[in-house]
């Protein structure tokens, strides 16, 4: 297989186009996608499960651009959503209203509204008044809504703490303690149909243990559940699992799903998996262009047109990307130093990589690598910043999935008071 993003002669390639050629037409900072590569990560999951009952819920947050949910949608993909927003993202692609699981702390009832006459798979309720909300909002249609609770299993998962979202004292979910109680009051409501149960304990996880650890957890509710007659048809694990951003050893995603296969051998149980920086990460590069370089006597920085706001995950949790020269000058003719690559947002916290060795002068373009997950989807207009344009590369052809925004855009629905 070849590789979405690599270099041919020293010139950075996106399947088999130049990003420089890229450069040309749509300019920096860009998001460029590699349909090949969403595909090959999603179909990995496929695969894995195609000898169990499954459904791949394609987590939409970590990347929602409309022609990423088309093209995984075309492979049969559901969708892992938390919004209304996503869920109608998901209506614009194509995509199978009947393969999305809801989930998210909040849903409001216009959102519940919505999902239930699209007639989504599931709701993953995270709490009582969810429970109630939703089955009020159920009755006012005439509707019985069917219902998975996620279950926060108190389990580390050994990842960022800002990303970890399966211990006790994060908001998530109901606690082990409560849960059997919580499906009882399910059960016993007339406008909710108990389906399954779900947990997500964090994302960029490592190892498969803690997946395991939450699993087992869950199984012995089930098997409680079971013996006073709330039969548990799927079990939802949610997203988390993680990629290589720099030495990471991750699971591949098909010695993950045997593991899980394993411990559920035997039993009636769908699985379900909501995946998204797995998938779209390393589907995706974000190019950005060295404006200045201000070498001082502390430190080199590399002024580079791309900022937080384009790509937050290193402001934000101090993430490490790699960042590669698109066009690699000949060994002769590097001058490599430690750069600390700084945007143009007004805040000591907006880099996106520091010390890095690179051979740097004004109008080289760079690559941030692995930016197709919580990249876009992260961007914001701070210092009123147009959003980056996104490009999907299919083999040798390019196309513009989102334009680069413009300041018309940012101004619609403002107005002046008029007095
Ligand atoms: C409920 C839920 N499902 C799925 C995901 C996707 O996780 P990841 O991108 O780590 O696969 C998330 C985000 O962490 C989530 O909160
Ligand atoms: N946005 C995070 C992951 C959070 C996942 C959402 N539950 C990241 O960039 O790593």
């Amino acid at each position: 297989m070849t590789q979405a993003f690599e270099y041919r002669n020293n010139q950075l390639f996106a399947e088999n186009v130049a990003v420089q050629d890229i450069h040309q037409s749509y300019g920096s900072p860009c998001y460029i996608y590699s349909r090949a590569a969403f595909e090959n990560h999603f179909l990995a999951y496929e695969n894995a499960l195609q000898d169990v009952p499954h459904l791949v819920c394609y987590a939409v947050k970590a990347n929602s651009n409309i022609a990423v949910l088309n093209v995984l949608s075309k492979l049969g993909a559901g969708f892992d959503i938390v919004s209304v927003g996503e869920l109608e993202r998901v209506v614009a692609a194509g995509g199978d209203t009947s393969k999305v699981v809801f989930s998210g702390v909040a849903k409001t009832e216009a959102e519940i509204k919505r999902a239930l006459e699209l007639g989504i798979y599931c709701f993953n309720a995270e709490s009582d008044a969810e429970l109630d909300r939703i089955n009020k909002v159920a009755g006012e249609l005439g509707k019985v809504a069917d219902i998975s609770l996620r279950v926060n299993p108190d389990v580390d998962a050994k990842t960022h703490p800002y990303i970890s979202t399966g211990l006790k004292e994060n908001k998530f979910g109901i606690s082990v303690d409560q849960a059997i109680a919580c499906y009882q009051r399910a059960h016993a409501l007339d406008h909710l149909n108990v389906v399954g149960m779900d947990c997500h304990i964090g994302s960029q996880l490592t190892e498969i243990q803690p997946f395991i650890d939450a699993m087992d957890r869950l199984l012995k509710i089930i098997d409680s559940l079971a013996e006073q007659g709330i039969v548990i048809e799927h079990l939802d694990l949610g997203g988390g699992l993680g990629v290589v951003y720099d030495d990471e050893q991750p699971p591949a995603v098909a010695d993950f799903i045997d593991a899980i296969k394993q411990r559920i051998e035997g039993r009636n149980l769908k699985l379900i998996f909501e995946p998204g920086r797995s998938i779209a990460a390393n589907a995706g590069i974000m190019t950005t262009q060295v404006e200045f370089l201000k070498p001082t006597e502390h430190k080199n920085f590399a002024i580079i047109d791309g900022a937080m706001n384009d790509l937050l995950r290193p402001s934000l949790y101090g993430a490490w990307q790699a960042i590669v020269p698109v066009s690699i000058r000949p060994d002769a003719e590097q001058d490599t130093k430690l750069w600390d690559l700084v945007g143009p947002v007004c805040e000591t916290g907006d880099f996106l990589g520091k010390d890095r060795e690179l051979d740097l002068q004004a109008g080289d373009l760079l690559a941030v690598k692995s930016a197709g997950a919580y990249g876009f989807t992260m961007s914001s207009n701070y210092n009123s910043r147009n959003r980056a344009a996104e490009v999907m590369v299919d083999g040798d052809k390019v196309h513009l999935i989102r334009q680069r925004e413009t300041i018309e855009h940012q101004l619609t629905g403002e107005q002046l008071i008029n007095d």
